[in-house]
């Protein structure tokens, strides 16, 4: 049964225990298990909590964190450095005068990635990969809804976007906005952050849940816009807002953000008298890019292609 934190402030954010090694391995009793419990907790929120415990040690999570700060803490005409022609917005930008954020494009077979994803396997030894955890999830899902012939080229036309992003406090700034309520326009996120809280889920109406993992081994998945449409509203898009309200120091967080190549279409297998097409296809880049030029409007999915 698909479980929730019994920390205060988590209660009602589901939580998948992806702690039994055999959970990994397709076909295992425990792999139908978490199967089960990720398409719930999809279905109904669009997110779950990942626990897996002994994965990442809290001496790696704080390097990974001392590795953020030095990395964000450059001086800003070095970061502006960091630009994909095209894409504007995935290499240095800021959404609010609270956040920054700095991405890497396309990474894993760059050097610079390679470094950073070490950062989750250390001595060589590989135990964990945010990859890893995404490749599974989804995998689950494509077979859950009896669509796994489609798995490999879901994962062909992925392409992960790795995302740093610094919080700053509120009293310096004068705001303590760190990101508006939104919804992730990719296919899906995992999100992972350093011990200062920010992050809300908005559960329903407007009942917002503060993600306040106990560290240092648990992650947040997320199911953004494309996965809804590629599921004709079969899998929710979580809703979610930084606030810094009540902060004193720096927060950071870390994303791997999948994004589709091309064009997505809502699978066919989602559609039938009962459920007619929701949305038209959409292309990934055209729907970032016309939200970011947009800036300020706040359209959501069904707005920008709903049927
Ligand atoms: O920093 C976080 O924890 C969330 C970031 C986020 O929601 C986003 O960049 O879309
Ligand atoms: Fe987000």
């Amino acid at each position: 049964m698909l479980s929730c934190l019994s920390t205060p402030t988590m209660t009602k954010l589901p939580v998948v225990d992806f702690s039994k090694a055999d959970c990994w391995k397709p076909k295992t009793s425990s792999w139908l298990t978490v199967r089960k419990d990720v398409c719930l907790a999809l279905k109904k929120h669009g997110c779950f909590v990942t626990t897996m415990p002994d994965k990442v040690s809290l001496e790696l999570h704080n390097t990974i964190f001392e590795t953020l700060k030095d990395l964000l803490d450059f001086p800003v005409e070095v970061k502006a450095k960091n630009r994909y022609e095209g894409n504007v917005y995935f290499g240095h930008s800021s959404y609010t005068p609270v956040q920054e954020c700095l991405g890497i494009m396309n990474a894993p077979n760059t050097e610079a990635i390679q470094k950073f994803t070490h950062l989750f396997w250390p001595n060589g030894n590989e135990k964990f990969s945010v990859y890893e955890l995404d490749h599974v999830v989804t995998k689950m899902v494509f077979e859950n809804y009896g669509v796994q012939k489609y798995h490999d080229d879901h994962i062909q036309s992925t392409f992960p976007i790795f995302q740093f992003a610094q919080y700053k406090e509120p009293k310096k700034v004068g705001s303590d906005v760190g990101l508006e309520s939104h919804t992730d326009r990719n296919f899906n996120t995992i999100l992972y952050q350093n011990h200062v809280c920010g992050l809300e889920i908005n559960i329903k109406d407007d009942e917002w849940i503060m993600f306040d993992p106990p560290l240092p081994s648990w992650f947040l998945f997320v199911a953004g816009d494309l996965f809804k449409i590629w599921s004709n509203g079969r899998i929710k898009s979580c809703r979610h807002r930084v606030s810094m309200r009540g902060n004193d120091e720096v927060r950071y967080s870390f994303g791997l953000f999948s994004l589709k190549l091309g064009v997505t279409h809502t699978l066919e297998e989602f559609v039938d008298e009962d459920h007619p097409t929701r949305y038209r296809p959409v292309d990934q880049l055209e729907y970032i890019n016309s939200f970011n030029d947009n800036k300020g409007g706040l359209w959501n999915i069904e707005e920008y292609c709903g049927v």
